[in-house]
């Protein structure tokens, strides 16, 4: 069940790999406009690669060989001016790199910092600062790392493409072989890359346990020395010490296997050129110029492209994806859809001859009882303080598990759903609100990590909450929250529930989560859950809220009666008393 009233434990069923790229697709998605301006730019930064064997192939047939030294040295100064371009297109991708690349330190520092702050505040136990400086570490050498991969894989990409275009159109037959190295290469890179990911992830663990043995010792240092235990000390840090040291020599090791990606993909075709020219010459398969033309794409496209994706995006990359991965266990990567979306369930609930007591030898607060709510009704519970109502809501929402009988939630036995599953599609909102700092936006969409809404959906919500003046006064949607205390009991409740009205979830349980609103308010918040999809529960704070309901459930202590308002006047001695207050 989602509660919504804060950030939940991370996501435990999420496979590594997806948990590490959750943490940055957010930014990617909203910053898609950067990625398309760095896109466009590279085009243009690609444009030397792209025209240097043509221009060498027509310097040479129609120039040097051709007695035209003069239309030779036009190609060759033609050549610098595409330079002159490239570093332009170079230049202005920038930019666009800075904006991605800033927004994913901001979103991991966040990050870092929130899951930090929450451990503290759910324990007892001192917070981590070393954790926290140390993940806060790591965030800063992904951002650089993330701005390196994205500059070198960019180039990488087009380089590559433009090689091969240019070859195509220059000579075939280099274009096959190359293509062929170039897949050849390809596959001993991705298995090199596997092994080199798993030794990295070996060597960063191991520094992270150096990083922890040392701090162990030096927080208890006086102990160890009152104990005479420095030797041994000394030799627990030492042990992880050089086991990170193998660690990182292992790694070291495999950077030969690189140089092999090199010479597979960019020198055996050059080589192959170089042996296939006399044939290609005089085949008339190729004149001298598009040899050479197709040497210059090799060596001064394919190559250094080669040589920067394996250094950079084969290593930078496996580095930041490992890093990724480390991050994502300490952080709280919002949950992905576990089996579908929430809002696909049957949204129905079932009790079946529940019995639930607080212990072992307290009278139970709910005993034998029977009780089903069709999928999509509004139904609302009320009876006197203490009688049980808020149990009867935790059961429900599978928070509570019965001692005797079953909850049933779509058909399914709650103990048997996917407890992430159930977060996303049961909402139960209690009367405390929890609104942290962040924005209003991030506030908002909190229970909808997966599928962010947009402007007109969250102006939409933001009125029909009647938030309207509240998000004004703190600066717009984006605008920053920094003290959620500030704001009245009224108003984070408001923002609680616009959260849960955007939330996927099918089902929705208020536990007197208006009581702070005033009566128009409240039926303004009702009204809006009435009319969303789903099933609605609303433990009522008060008696119109009740009369809003079709049906009603009124607990009284041992007893639960339902009906109609119609049924209930007769069945119900309590509901006739209230409403006939009421009505007074
Ligand atoms: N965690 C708990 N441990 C022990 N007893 C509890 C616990 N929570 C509730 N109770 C007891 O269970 C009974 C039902 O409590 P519950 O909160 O469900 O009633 P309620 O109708 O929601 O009351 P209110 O309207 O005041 O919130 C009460 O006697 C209460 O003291």
């Amino acid at each position: 069940m989602t509660s919504p009233h804060g950030p939940e434990p991370k996501y435990s069923r999420d496979s590594h790999r997806s948990r590490g790229w959750a943490l940055i697709r957010p930014v990617l998605t909203a910053e898609r406009g950067a990625l398309g301006a760095m896109m466009a730019w590279s085009l243009l930064e690609a444009v030397p690669v792209l025209l240097s064997g043509r221009l060498m192939a027509f310097a040479l047939d129609r120039g040097f060989l051709a007695d035209s030294p003069g239309i030779g040295l036009v190609c060759l100064g033609a050549y610098a001016a595409t330079l002159l371009l490239g570093a332009v297109g170079a230049r202005q991708v920038m930019n666009p790199l800075a904006c991605v690349v800033e927004s994913i330190r901001d979103r991991l520092v966040r990050l870092v910092v929130f899951a930090g702050l929450r451990r503290a505040a759910q324990s007892d136990a001192a917070a981590d600062v070393a954790a926290v400086a140390r993940t806060t570490r790591q965030t800063e050498a992904v951002r650089q790392m993330a701005a390196g991969l994205l500059m070198t894989a960019r180039t990488v990409v087009f380089s590559v493409a433009a090689v091969v275009f240019g070859l195509l159109t220059l000579a075939p037959e280099v274009a096959l072989v190359t293509s062929v190295a170039l897949a050849a290469s390809g596959v001993l890179l991705l298995r090199l890359s596997r092994l080199l990911r798993h030794r990295y992830a070996t060597s960063l663990a191991a520094e992270e346990h150096v990083a922890g043995e040392a701090g162990q010792v030096l927080r208890g240092l006086r102990d160890v020395r009152a104990c005479g235990a420095t030797r041994t000390a000394e030799r627990q840090v030492g042990k992880a010490v050089d086991a990170q040291a193998a660690a990182s020599i292992a790694v070291g090791r495999l950077g030969a296997g690189r140089l092999g990606v090199i010479a597979l993909g960019a020198r055996l075709p050059l080589v192959a050129t170089l042996l296939m020219a006399p044939w290609l010459v005089r085949s008339g398969a190729a004149s001298p110029g598009e040899v050479l033309g197709a040497a210059t794409y090799l060596v001064t496209g394919l190559e250094p492209a080669l040589r920067s994706m394996v250094h950079t995006v084969a290593n930078v990359g496996l580095h930041l994806g490992v890093l990724l991965i480390r991050l994502a266990d300490h952080v709280d990567v919002p949950p992905a859809p576990a089996g579908g979306k929430a809002k696909a369930i049957h949204a129905e609930l079932e009790l079946q001859d529940v019995t639930f007591a607080y212990g072992p030898y307290s009278p139970p607060v709910v005993d034998r009882l029977s009780l089903s709510i069709a999928e999509g009704e509004h139904l609302s519970v009320m009876g006197p303080s203490g009688a049980g109502k808020s149990t009867l809501a935790a059961l429900l929402a599978g928070l509570d598990r019965p001692d005797c009988g079953e909850v049933r939630i779509g058909g399914r036995r709650v103990s048997e759903l996917d407890p992430t599953w159930l977060r996303r599609a049961v909402v139960l909102v209690p009367q405390e609100s929890y609104v942290f700092t962040g924005t209003v936006r991030e506030n908002l969409a909190y229970l909808r990590a997966e599928s962010a809404p947009e402007d007109r959906e969250l102006d939409g919500v933001i009125a029909l909450f009647g938030l309207g003046e509240l998000v004004g006064r703190l600066g717009g949607r984006d605008a920053v929250i920094e003290r959620p205390g500030a704001l009245s009991e009224g108003e984070r409740q408001l923002l609680v529930l616009a959260r849960v009205y955007l939330s996927t979830a099918s089902v929705v349980i208020l536990d007197e989560a208006t009581c702070h609103l005033d009566p128009v308010a409240e039926a303004r918040a009702e009204q809006a859950f009435v009319a969303r999809p789903g099933t609605l529960v609303v433990v009522a704070h008060r008696i119109s809220s009740v009369l809003r309901a079709p049906r009603v459930l009124v607990v009284e202590s041992g007893t639960v009666t339902e009906g109609s308002h119609q049924e209930l006047r007769q069945q119900s001695a309590l509901y006739a008393d209230l409403i006939g207050m009421n009505a007074e």
